[in-house]
């Protein structure tokens, strides 16, 4: 019997498939472009109603306070932003590595956001609900979207895209990245020249880069030697400002083989496709 009440929904991941840093502001964040396309791979929420305006997240994440925990802090502002009353018990089945650059924190943030307004009813708009997530974190708001975007600004500014879908091989380096780590590296590059979105887009694939790539070689040897294997099999980049490195297949067969030679070579690694519209969206039919 299903639980009354239960909504289950995907929190899916993302990747960089171009990072261009294009400058910094005053206040420190960089302005970006880059290609976000979501994955057919993630974390999982189960959310229930709770009369009593409680929050429960169960499991804790090793290293990560409860109220540090970004599901937490996103329902935490929509019952500040809204007044709701009510509460929810919120179990996290969690795939997607921290420090990662797959954006977890942000896309179990934005499926929090998603997945409360619709089980206490209160029919906030997109655009609201990704005004409040930009709070949370610089990735949220594509997440709330749900479409593969061109994204500017601190990543924003988002303009709706189709990119192509290929099968990917994602290995994970066995270690987090510091997001604000790489940001604060003084030999980043950050006087990338802006492009236009036409013109990343008819460059297509083979022609985008991660500026952040050199600067996490540096910094994390694992990424490095995960980025060199991986490379000379098939095209590979860095996603976000990494760990995780990811290597571009035209069918799903020969993604199966690159998966199968990686995973003897004891890489962590999984196989996942590309998709343009989040599963999340197709769930809620938003
Ligand atoms: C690099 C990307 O993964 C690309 O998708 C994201 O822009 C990072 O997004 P995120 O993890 O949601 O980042 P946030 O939690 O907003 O920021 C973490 C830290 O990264 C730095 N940061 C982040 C985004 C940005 N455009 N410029 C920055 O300088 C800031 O020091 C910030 O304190
Ligand atoms: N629900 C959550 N899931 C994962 N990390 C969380 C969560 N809540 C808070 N955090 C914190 O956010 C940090 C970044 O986690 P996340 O998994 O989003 O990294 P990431 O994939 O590198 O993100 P990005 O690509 O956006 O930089 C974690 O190290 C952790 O401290």
């Amino acid at each position: 019997m299903p639980e009354p009440g239960l909504l289950t929904l995907p929190a899916p991941a993302k990747l960089n498939r171009l990072l261009r840093i294009i400058g910094r502001r005053p206040d420190g964040y960089h302005e970006l472009q880059t290609l976000f396309q979501f994955l057919d791979h993630g974390d999982t929420l189960h959310l229930t109603p709770r009369q009593d305006g409680e929050l429960r997240l169960m499991p804790a994440l090793p290293g990560v306070a409860a109220e540090d925990n970004l599901i937490l802090r996103a329902a935490r502002l929509l019952q500040a932003e809204t007044g709701c009353r009510l509460g929810a018990e919120i179990r996290l089945e969690k795939r997607l590595p921290m420090g990662g650059g797959l954006g977890g924190g942000s896309s179990d943030a934005a499926t929090a956001l998603l997945g409360l307004d619709r089980l206490w009813g209160l029919g906030l708009d997109l655009g609201r609900l990704a005004a409040l997530g930009l709070g949370l974190g610089a990735d949220v708001p594509v997440f709330v979207h749900g479409r593969a975007a061109w994204a500017e600004g601190i990543g924003e500014r988002l303009t709706p895209v189709e990119l192509d879908t290929p099968w990917f091989v994602v290995i994970h380096p066995r270690v987090a990245v510091s997001t604000p780590a790489v940001f604060g590296a003084a030999q980043l590059t950050r006087d990338t020249p802006p492009i236009t979105m036409a013109r990343a887009l008819q460059g297509g694939a083979s022609s985008w880069r991660n500026d952040c790539e050199a600067t996490v070689r540096e910094l994390y040897p694992e990424v490095a030697r995960a980025l060199d294997w991986l490379s000379s099999r098939a095209p590979t980049m860095l996603t976000g400002t990494g760990a995780c490195v990811f290597a571009r297949l035209p069918s799903e067969a020969e993604a199966d083989r690159l998966l199968a030679e990686a995973t003897r070579h004891r890489w962590q690694a999984f196989l996942t496709r590309g998709v343009n519209h989040s599963p999340l969206h197709a769930v809620l039919g938003r």
